[in-house]
């Protein structure tokens, strides 16, 4: 099959590999001359064949609202764009109805496998109508990981790219378990080795995963992460998620903790606590640690 691919990035770069190895015809387009196949999108739109597939993976926000912008005005009719990027949910219907009322068709597509998807696959969540998913399931078939898992058509348009931010909602609350934990096992003087006690947790016990995998690369490159600072950024995926539990009274402390647990690792200091520790001076006369 043939697809246009916008955005050669880390991640896009790799799915158009994947799908040439795959036997399908990829035309790319990025703004980097260096990596794109063609020098402008409506040239990547004229090389296709119509109905034309148009996969977006550039980053959410105004970079993949310019793009769909850009294609509803190159395609035509019965065209379906696919959104790969982590969109925000709510805007896949805006971007479905913007397209629609061209006639050309919107899938959303949550994608997971980072930058070892190009070997082990992409696992897929799609959200979007029934004709424009199956008419697509040879490109979501060559990108999937091989084996009976790492796809779902979710529901409809939007349902994918939800899926795919309580997917990154959960990474992050398994993140911070496992660093909560390393931390633990680092402070006590009775763990001797606890790159070794990581790496006995890769077999046999209940909380093996990828994530511990790579928690332990991660220890063989530097086994404290001494060259590391405490600093963690976020995307959005987690904010949104948690706002979708606000919307849907559903509890969610464990995410909810580790999305806040970022954004303290981005203070030098805690101007908060240092209410807390002026509080306790003034009631308790507690004792406080002044600046140098
Ligand atoms: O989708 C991903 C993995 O599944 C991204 O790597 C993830 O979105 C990174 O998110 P954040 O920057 O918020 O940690």
């Amino acid at each position: 099959m043939q697809i246009g691919l916008v955005g050669l990035g880390k991640m896009g770069g790799n799915m158009r590999e994947r799908l040439r190895r795959a036997g399908h015809t990829v035309i790319g387009f990025d703004t980097n001359p260096a990596v794109s196949d063609v020098p402008h999108l409506s040239d990547l739109v004229d090389q296709l064949e119509g109905p034309r597939a148009v996969w977006v993976m550039v980053p959410a926000g105004g970079p993949t609202q310019e793009v769909i912008d850009r294609l509803a005005s190159l395609l035509k009719h019965d065209d379906v764009v696919v959104d790969g990027g982590n969109s925000r949910w709510t805007d896949d219907e805006k971007h479905a109805k913007e397209l629609a009322a061209r006639g050309i068709g919107f899938v959303d597509a949550g994608v997971s496998g980072g930058v070892w998807g190009l070997e082990h696959g992409y696992a897929l969540m799609v959200g979007g109508e029934k004709e424009y998913v199956e008419r697509l399931k040879p490109i979501f078939d060559a990108l999937k990981p091989d084996g009976p898992y790492g796809y779902v058509h979710a529901g409809k348009v939007g349902a994918g790219h939800f899926a795919k931010m309580v997917h990154n909602g959960i990474e992050y609350a398994m993140m911070q378990a496992y660093a909560e934990g390393w931390e633990l096992l680092e402070k006590v003087d009775s763990v001797d080795n606890v790159r070794e006690v990581f790496r006995s947790w890769q077999d046999g016990t209940v909380i093996r995963s990828w994530l511990l995998d790579l928690a332990v690369n991660a220890l063989d490159d530097d086994e404290h992460l001494r060259q590391l600072r405490g600093y963690a950024e976020d995307s959005g995926e987690g904010r949104w998620t948690v706002e979708a539990a606000i919307d849907n009274a559903v509890p969610l402390p464990a995410i909810t903790a580790s999305l806040f647990a970022r954004f303290a690792s981005r203070q030098e200091d805690s101007p908060q606590m240092k209410m807390v520790a002026a509080l306790r001076n003034q009631f308790g006369g507690h004792a406080v640690e002044k600046k140098a």
